[in-house]
């Protein structure tokens, strides 16, 4: 049994400049995780507000006044005799940025955050700006133009992420609407991710989902290997800790962890709940959707527990069912 430790609630701010870049701080040497790159900040002390505790890091630290905005996402994650929460804000700012502390600084194009090293804490909070907070899988296709049209719905409402997933449909029909799917998808820039067929996935030159009984596979690493040098993404259906592990090492990009409540697909199965996900997630550095029963409605809830975004059939599907 793992002794509970003690979080640390660390708060560190997203600071951006005119041009929209993105303020990292170098760790300097002689401490933890030296070397990374962190978004500027550090630990609340007792009796302080996480505010307060950010307002007069980025005055030590930085020199500046800052206001405290929006809370982007709050990561619990373990580390090596370690518990923390990297609670993540949106910050605006009086005056210019120094390494008051000798740390080195940089203002760094969104785009480029994930080419500097990191701690484990922030690839969510990296991903939490820059990658979908939804991410769409399809219902099994009743009429195949009807299912079309509802996906070009979805993509027109601004879904960016699609996992084409359809149990029981015969293979040749299949091929044909993954196809147009792609099309439809390409169209608007939407990344597109097959459940469960690596040599379908690589045929169509998209992502592959794997379930999670692939993920105990140890036959499939070979052609996971293959598709992430081709640069096609990898993601995974998890259920538990162990799962979410696997799927780190597989090399999976994204994961999805649930049923997060009951839903009509999976009767039976209770949900694990918002506080279970939080302390599952503690395990890997990955983004994580939740899924089961939710809707673009339970992102702003699925953020606070640390959760990339939601993940849904129902809940992001034009009219709601299939
Ligand atoms: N500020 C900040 N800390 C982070 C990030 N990611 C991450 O894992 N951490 C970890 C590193 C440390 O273990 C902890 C923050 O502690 P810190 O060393 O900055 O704390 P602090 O500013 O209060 O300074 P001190 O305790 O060294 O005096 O959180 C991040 O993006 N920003
Ligand atoms: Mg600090």
């Amino acid at each position: 049994m793992v002794v509970a430790m003690k979080q640390i609630h660390v708060v560190a701010g997203v600071i951006r400049d005119a041009r929209g870049r993105i303020l990292l701080a170098r760790r300097t040497e002689g401490r933890d995780l030296a070397g990374l790159w962190e978004f500027p900040g550090g630990k609340v002390e007792a009796g302080e507000s996480p505010e307060d505790a950010l307002i007069r890091e980025l005055h030590e630290e930085l020199g500046i006044q800052a206001t405290v905005g929006a809370s982007l996402i709050r990561v619990p994650q373990q580390y090596p005799g370690k518990r923390l929460l990297l609670d993540a804000r949106h910050v605006e700012f009086d005056g210019v940025p120094e390494g008051l502390d000798g740390q080195a600084l940089a203002w760094v194009p969104q785009g480029d955050l994930a080419d500097y090293p990191m701690p484990p804490a922030d690839v969510p909070v990296v991903a939490a700006l820059t990658q979908p907070d939804r991410y769409l899988v399809t219902p099994a296709p009743g009429d195949d133009e009807a299912w079309l049209t509802s996906l070009a719905d979805a993509l027109a409402h601004g879904v960016r992420r699609v996992q084409l997933r359809a149990r029981d449909v015969e293979a040749r029909r299949w091929r044909g609407l993954v196809a147009r799917a792609v099309a439809l998808s390409r169209r608007v820039g939407a990344e597109v991710l097959l459940n469960g067929d690596i040599a379908q996935a690589r045929e169509a030159g998209i992502g592959v989902h794997l379930r999670s009984a692939q993920l105990h596979d140890a036959a499939l690493q070979a052609s996971l290997d293959d598709m992430r040098a081709a640069g096609h993404a990898i993601a995974a259906s998890c259920h538990d800790a162990g799962d979410l592990q696997r799927a780190e090492a597989l090399g999976c990009s994204f994961v999805v962890l649930g049923p997060l409540q009951a839903t009509a697909s999976h009767p039976g199965q209770p949900g694990i709940g918002w506080d279970a996900f939080s302390g599952v997630r503690e395990h890997v550095s990955l983004p994580i959707y939740a899924i089961g029963g939710l809707a673009p409605v339970d992102i702003a809830d699925a953020r606070t527990h640390g959760a990339q975004g939601i993940a849904a059939i129902r809940g992001l599907w034009p009219g709601g069912n299939a």
